[in-house]
C-alpha cells in the first residue's frame, strides 16, 4: 500500500500508527507537539510539518484526535487538511466526535474534491497496539474499501455503516453504555468493601456470572488498589458521555443513568482526575465522606 499520513500521536494514535509500521506500512506522521513524532522516526516514520503538508504528501491520511474541537482546529485552521486536500486524496477521522462535526469535516473535503469517512474506534490503548480494535465506518464507500489493508492491521472487525454520521452515533452509543457500566461497578466495588465484603471475591464472582466482561475483568484489579493508569483518559469518557446526552436530547430519549453517569464523570473532572484513566471515576465514591 502506498504511505499513509497519520496526524495525532496521543495514546491511541502512537499505538495504532506503530501497529502499521509493525506491519510493513510507510508512514509520515505529524502531532501538535511535535517530541511525540520521535519514537515513530526511531522505527522508520517520516515527520510532515504540518498537517496540510502530511495530506500533499500522502495519497490517504488517518486522524485519532482528542476531540471535536481538535478535529476542526486541524481540518479548517492555518496549515490543515484543507488547504491540500483534494481530487484522489483520502482523509479518514478515526477520533470519537459528534456527527455534527463529522459532517462539517465531510462537506468541507467535498467541496475541495477529497474523500471522507470517519471511523471511531471500540478498544483501548492495548487493543490498539495488538490491533485488535473494532472499526466503526461511515462515509465514502470507495475510501473504506481503499483503506481496508489498513484497517485489517489496526482492527479485528471493520463495520461499514452507510452515511457520515453514523459511525460517529455509533460509537457515541458505545462508549455511553460504557460509562454508565463504570459507574455501576465503582460503586458496585465500594459498596463490597464498605460493607465488610472483599472486593477481589466480588470480581471473582462477577467473573463467572451472565455480567462478566472484559472492562471488569481487565480494570477490576487495578481500581481495588486505586490505580489509574491512563489507557483512556476520563477526560474523554466524559466527552463521550456529553456527545451521547446530546444525540439523547436531538432524538429525545430519555438517558437517567447516563446523565448520572455523566455527572460522576464530571465530579473526576473537578477533582482533578481528569487525566487518568476513566475507571478513576471509582474515586468519587472511594473517596466519599459517608458516615456508618
Ligand atoms: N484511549 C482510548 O482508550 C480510546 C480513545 N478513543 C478516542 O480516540 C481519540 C484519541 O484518544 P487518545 O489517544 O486516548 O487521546 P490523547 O489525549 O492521548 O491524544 C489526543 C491527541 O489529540 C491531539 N490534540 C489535542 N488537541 C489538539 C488540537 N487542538 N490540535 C491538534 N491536535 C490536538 C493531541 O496532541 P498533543 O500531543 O499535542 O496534545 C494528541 O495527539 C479521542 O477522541 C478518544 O475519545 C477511542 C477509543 C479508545
Ligand atoms: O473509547 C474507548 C474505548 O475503550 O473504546
Amino acid at each position: 500500500m502506498e504511505e499513509i499520513g497519520f496526524l495525532g500521536l496521543g495514546i491511541m494514535g502512537k499505538a495504532m500508527s506503530m501497529n502499521l509500521l509493525r506491519h510493513g506500512f510507510k508512514l509520515t506522521v505529524w502531532n501538535r507537539t511535535l517530541s511525540r513524532c520521535d519514537e515513530l522516526v526511531e522505527h522508520g516514520a517520516t515527520i510532515g510539518e504540518s498537517p496540510a503538508a502530511v495530506i500533499k504528501k500522502c495519497k490517504y491520511t488517518i486522524a485519532m484526535l482528542s476531540d471535536p474541537a481538535a478535529a476542526l482546529s486541524v481540518v479548517f485552521d492555518k496549515d490543515g487538511v484543507l488547504e491540500q486536500i483534494g481530487a484522489g486524496k483520502g482523509y479518514i477521522d478515526m477520533s470519537t466526535v459528534d456527527a455534527e462535526t463529522s459532517s462539517k469535516i465531510s462537506e468541507a473535503i467535498a467541496l475541495k474534491g477529497g474523500s471522507f469517512l470517519e471511523a471511531p474506534v471500540s478498544g483501548s490503548k492495548k487493543p490498539a497496539e495488538d490491533g485488535q480494535l473494532v472499526i466503526l465506518a461511515a462515509g465514502e464507500r470507495a475510501l473504506y474499501d481503499a483503506i481496508i489493508p489498513a484497517f485489517d492491521i489496526m482492527g479485528k472487525k471493520s463495520f461499514f455503516l452507510g452515511q457520515v454520521g453514523n459511525g460517529a452515533r455509533m460509537k457515541l452509543v458505545v462508549n455511553m453504555i460504557m460509562g454508565s457500566m463504570m459507574n455501576a461497578f465503582s460503586e458496585g466495588l465500594v459498596l463490597a468493601d464498605k460493607s465488610g465484603l472483599d472486593p477481589q471475591t466480588l470480581l471473582d464472582v462477577l467473573d463467572l456470572g451472565a455480567i462478566a466482561n472484559p472492562m471488569f475483568k481487565m480494570k477490576g484489579p487495578s481500581m481495588t488498589k486505586s490505580s489509574y493508569p491512563p489507557a483512556f483518559p476520563l477526560k474523554h469518557q466524559q466527552k463521550d458521555m456529553r456527545l451521547a446526552l446530546a444525540l439523547g436530547d436531538e432524538n429525545a430519549v430519555p438517558m437517567p443513568v447516563a446523565a448520572a453517569a455523566n455527572e460522576a464523570f464530571k465530579k473526576a473532572r473537578s477533582m482533578g482526575l481528569g487525566d487518568l484513566d476513566f475507571s478513576a471515576v471509582h474515586e468519587t465514591v472511594a473517596s466519599s465522606k459517608g458516615s456508618t
